[in-house]
């Protein structure tokens, strides 16, 4: 059996779509449209490139983009006060800090100072904390974006086993709520388990968000499970053209004998993200202007 490829680029494109529909219906003046800003500290150069991606997307989508690259060296008064701007500014919906920050900035402060209903990460406290008592909440860009790619694939979570690899507050832990907020038996595993295989053999649905090249054996697959591949990896030296190539955390050609469906590194989960963050500023911008909520935004639909 050969799994069925998770195609996150086509889901991806067609949430894009749906999001400049609506913006187009509800924002006909470009004055008026939805605006993302996007806060770079520093010059990591994978958050380059998610940046520029990030604003290109939301102007292809109607939106407004704002970008505010800071210097490696900046405080963190200056970039509250950045953060104090944006929350105040009108023609602004969402923001987002791209992390990680510099070692001298406490992410917590920073993430907290954004006004929960700019928060188009879902990193806020306050967000957080709706997801986690089952409330409609801004959701976190990855976790959403799985999802909705699982509801395609999974008819009803209920009696489905999940194990989720990596408890990170920004896609493990999200991931794992959302999970048991649809009703699955949810396991969550990170470097401390040991007995990571064993789980793995349980679960219907594998999601992995560890950030190690090559953790997920085939032999830890239960046949046919759906597998969900979060990391993004960067390994030197082994494309034909010998620049750094991007791999997951599965060993994705032995695992796609074994899932059931599967989603590949690039190609999967990323894109998605960056679509969902569109679908939360628009999600956003409804809840500041007391518009009627989308129904494409809902954790609990997908896309097609
Ligand atoms: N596709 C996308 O859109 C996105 C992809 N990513 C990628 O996903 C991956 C995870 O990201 P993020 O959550 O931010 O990363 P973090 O480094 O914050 O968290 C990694 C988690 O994995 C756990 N872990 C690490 N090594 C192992 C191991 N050998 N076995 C079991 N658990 C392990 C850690 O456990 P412990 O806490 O105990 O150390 C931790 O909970 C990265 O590759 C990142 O680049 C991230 C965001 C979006
Ligand atoms: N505040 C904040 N929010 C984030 O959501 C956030 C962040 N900080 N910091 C970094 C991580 C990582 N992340 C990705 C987004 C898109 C792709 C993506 O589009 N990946 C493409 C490949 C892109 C490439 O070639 O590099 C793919 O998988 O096909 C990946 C990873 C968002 N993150
Ligand atoms: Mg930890």
């Amino acid at each position: 059996m050969t799994a069925q490829l998770i195609d996150g680029r086509a889901f991806a494109a067609t949430l894009r779509a749906r999001v400049r529909e609506r913006v187009a219906a509800l924002a006909p003046e470009a004055g008026r449209a939805p605006g993302l800003a996007v806060v770079l500290v520093g010059h990591d150069p994978a958050s380059e490139v998610y940046v520029r991606s990030k604003g290109r997307q939301a102007l292809e989508a109607g939106m407004k983009s704002f970008e505010h690259r800071l210097p490696e060296t900046t405080g963190e008064d200056e970039l509250l006060a950045l953060i104090a701007r944006l929350n105040a500014d009108d023609q602004v919906h969402g923001i987002l800090v791209q992390l990680p920050l510099p070692a001298h900035l406490d992410p917590r402060a920073v993430i907290h100072a954004i006004a929960p209903q700019k928060d188009v990460d879902g990193f806020h406290i306050s967000n957080v904390g709706m997801v986690g008592t089952g409330q409609d909440a801004i959701v976190p860009c990855t976790p959403l974006g799985v999802m909705m790619m699982l509801r395609s694939l999974v008819d009803d979570f209920r009696g489905k086993t999940a194990l989720v690899i990596g408890h990170s507050n920004v896609v493990g832990k999200p991931m794992a709520r959302l999970l048991l907020n649809a009703d699955c038996t949810v396991m969550v595993a990170h470097k401390s388990s040991t007995n990571i295989p064993e789980l793995a053999r349980m679960a219907d649905i594998l999601v992995v968000a560890a950030g190690v090249p090559g953790l997920v054996k085939a032999d830890w697959i239960k046949p046919g499970a759906v597998v969900i591949d979060v990391g993004i990896n960067r390994v030197d030296g082994n494309a034909p053209d010998g620049r750094a190539r991007l791999v997951g955390d599965v060993d994705f050609d032995r695992a796609r004998a074994v899932a059931g469906a599967i989603t590949p590194v690039p190609g999967g989960v990323g894109p998605m993200t960056i679509a969902c963050l569109l679908a939360n500023t628009l999600r956003a911008y409804c809840l500041q202007l007391g518009l009627p909520d989308a129904p494409l935004l809902s954790d609990t639909k997908d896309p097609e």
